[in-house]
């Protein structure tokens, strides 16, 4: 879409909401979490607009390429350098490390992970942002700005090329990249499925998401209503953490949600629960999930017989009238183990 300049509007208060020291409700409670005490902390209008990527400098960065922010691409743009900052510090960014950035935009994230040393591998699907981004910061070596969508990228080949360029020339012992990103809400449960299981390239995923699907990715978790397939998921790959929330109103358009900060520290695969094989195991947890008040003795029918799915229960410790929401994930593996035969 491109139409004329964008007007310069008056600004609102931004803020951040920080991740409060005191104790956190249980983790397994979503509800809970939403109700965890938050401090504002609200940034001085003259901060800014002096900041490099403050609401007008995005400004005028898309109208000196004709630009308006795209729904369908989930342009909302960072203007707080704040949350930038604490993005790259969650992800302990240091001198050298090469980092996985999707959807750069106008490189307000980008600046900040150069400027904190990184080596920036950018995906963005919008070739006009993308040549926007190329253009700031050409006089760098520092970032590889890829035109491309995030979920069809070779992002393996890429990572591994750009890892292994980086130890022949400085010698590094760092084998792991690390992904630090404010990615389009719309695509962040592709992005978290495809991410994680690269344990092999990343050690870190920093991602700012939407802050209902992050408590849903992070909070939720055995017998609570909000608890999927996913959290198995999540929590069979990495360790994941709830950091800060982030209000809606940090970015330019403003989206009508929060957003907030999560970390996934990637297992590698020895420290993956010991399953025979990952696809029969994931099939088997979405086909228990598949009939949610089902209980497992019905939902797992293809697999064996009922009788042999309360023996199984029996033997790690479980009713024979199990369902899905009542298996942690050391449950899920132990069942897969004693009823898939592979
Ligand atoms: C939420 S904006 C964030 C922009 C910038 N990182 C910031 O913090 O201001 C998301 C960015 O991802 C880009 N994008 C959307 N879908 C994408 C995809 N499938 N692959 C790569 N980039 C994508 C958008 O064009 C946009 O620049």
């Amino acid at each position: 879409m491109t139409t004329g300049p964008l007007p310069l509007q008056p600004l609102s208060p931004i803020s951040v909401r920080r991740n409060h020291t005191a104790p956190l409700p249980a983790r397994n409670s979503a509800a809970g979490a939403r109700r965890r005490i938050l401090t504002p902390l609200y940034i001085a209008c003259a901060n800014r607009s002096r900041g490099p990527d403050d609401y007008y400098a995005t400004l005028k960065a898309l109208n000196s390429k004709g630009r308006t922010p795209r729904k369908s691409l989930g342009q909302h743009y960072m203007l707080n350098s704040e949350v930038n900052e604490k993005l790259v510090s969650a992800a302990n960014v240091e001198e050298g490390d090469v980092v996985l950035e999707i959807g750069p935009g106008t490189g307000s994230l980008t600046n900040v992970l150069i400027n904190a040393g990184a080596i920036v591998l950018a995906i963005e699907k919008d070739p006009h942002m993308a040549a926007l981004v190329s253009e700031r910061f050409a006089s760098t070596d520092r970032l590889k700005v890829l035109k491309e969508d995030v979920v069809k990228c070779h992002i393996h080949s890429h990572m591994l090329s750009l890892l292994g360029s980086k130890k022949s020339s400085d010698h590094s012992k760092s084998r792991y990249a690390k992904v630090v990103s404010n990615i389009p809400f719309n695509i962040s449960t592709e992005v978290v499925k495809l991410l994680l299981p690269m344990g092999d390239i990343f050690s870190e995923v920093v991602l700012l998401l939407q802050e209902e699907t992050a408590l849903r990715l992070v909070e939720s978790s055995v017998r609570t209503s909000e608890y999927r397939p996913i959290n198995v998921f999540v929590n069979f790959y990495s360790d994941p953490e709830y950091k800060l929330s982030v209000p809606r109103t940090n970015f330019f358009p403003q989206p009508n949600v929060d957003a907030a900060v999560v970390t996934f520290k990637l297992k590698q695969a020895a420290e993956y629960p010991q399953v025979s094989s990952t696809k029969s195991f994931f099939s088997m947890v979405n086909s228990a999930f598949n009939g949610k008040r089902k209980m497992l003795r019905r939902s797992l029918q293809h697999i064996c017989t009922s009788l042999e799915i309360e023996k199984a229960l029996g033997s790690i410790g479980l009713p024979p009238t199990s369902r899905p929401e009542e298996l942690s994930l050391g449950d899920f593996v132990k069942l897969h183990n004693l009823i898939v035969k592979e």
